[in-house]
């Protein structure tokens, strides 16, 4: 459990801002993390994450308002000849891995690691068995990947800072850098902040979850609370399929709902649609219009006195056009 003080000074932003020309991509933002945070960012493209992330990172120059990180302000490109700073690991989307060295001695370059934690940290970035190839050497954009993670965490960062590190991965290179980035926080005790529009990874990763639109962060939250309780269609489609039902209608169909009177309508996920093949007096009658396989589940498109809505099930022995019966349940 970090201490209160650690608390406060891992890192800070005071109405941090950006804009391009007349184009603001980041809104007057402020937050505080603590140390081993591991926060996701998600939003549409363009809506400002990668520009939040590399003004934290000290690569683009806010225009108004700093980043405090351990007790320093973060300085940026205007303010030091190179950019970033000591204890900030960045992995770009367009990260560089310089050519013709052999791996070993790219790592050992500069790392502040012993020989055991030099081993340790390449089995956890799962390059161990690359370190006597050359860089350029026909090495797949993921294992180069995961060795400009490894170069980056030679120098023992306490934040690390990823932008969209599963794009451009086939499946494999993907699950083996889903792995990697589950165990990163626990083994190095670091904190880390992650862009992706993997959003279903995002669930399970993180313990806090932020949602940028249009340069500002709209929503903040647990991923139950995201996930369960978004603040918009926007930020609910970002996580996959919902449904958006009247508040007024939801509350006649199921009167155990009258507490939720916060917003006008409602958002349900699939799978909070509960669905029976036979009649019961607190089932409402629907009919199954599509029907799509997911594996465990089938995603169906279903009708229900006028509205149109999906709910998810593990029952496999149903057909479009057969009645069924639903209901909602709380979350
Ligand atoms: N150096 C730059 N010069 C001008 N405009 C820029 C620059 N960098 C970013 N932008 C613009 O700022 C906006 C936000 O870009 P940013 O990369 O932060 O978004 P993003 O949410 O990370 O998008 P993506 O998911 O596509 O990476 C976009 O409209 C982009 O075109």
């Amino acid at each position: 459990m970090p201490t209160f003080e650690a608390c406060m000074n891992f890192l800070e932003a005071k109405q941090v801002s950006k804009s391009y020309g007349s184009q603001q991509v980041v809104a007057p933002t402020s937050f505080n993390l603590h140390n081993g945070c591991r926060l996701a960012i998600a939003g549409e493209t363009g809506s400002g994450k990668s520009s939040l992330l590399k003004m934290i990172a000290g690569h683009v120059q806010p225009d108004g308002g700093e980043i405090i990180f351990n007790g320093e302000r973060i300085l940026g490109p205007n303010d030091q000849l190179l950019p970033g700073h000591k204890g900030i690991a960045y992995l770009s989307q367009h990260f560089e891995l310089r050519n013709n060295y052999i791996v070993a001695d790219l790592l050992d370059y500069g790392s502040e690691l012993n020989a055991e934690e030099q081993l340790q940290l390449y089995r956890l970035c799962e390059i161990d068995h690359l370190l006597q190839r050359k860089t350029n050497s026909g090495l797949s954009g993921g294992e180069r990947q995961r060795i400009a993670l490894a170069k980056i965490l030679t120098t023992q960062p306490k934040l690390l800072l990823l932008d969209e590190p599963f794009s451009n991965l086939d499946t494999l290179h993907k699950q083996s850098m889903r792995r990697i980035v589950a165990n990163l926080q626990a083994t190095l005790n670091i904190g880390i902040i992650m862009i992706s529009h993997d959003t279903t990874d995002m669930l399970s990763w993180a313990d806090e979850i932020w949602i940028m639109q249009h340069g500002m962060v709209i929503q903040q939250g647990s991923a139950r609370e995201i996930y369960h309780h978004p603040v918009s269609n926007y930020a609910a489609g970002l996580f996959g399929v919902f449904n958006e039902i009247p508040v007024a209608q939801i509350q006649s169909w199921f009167p155990y709902f009258s507490n939720v009177v916060t917003q006008h309508m409602h958002i349900s996920r699939p799978e909070q649609w509960q669905i029976s093949l036979e009649p019961a007096p607190h089932l409402l009658q629907a009919q199954i219009e599509t029907i799509a396989f997911e594996g465990p589940t089938l995603l169906l498109g279903i009708h229900v006195q006028g509205h149109r809505l999906f709910c998810r099930t593990m029952q496999q022995a149903v057909m479009v056009g057969q009645t069924i019966y639903v209901q909602l349940q709380h979350r």
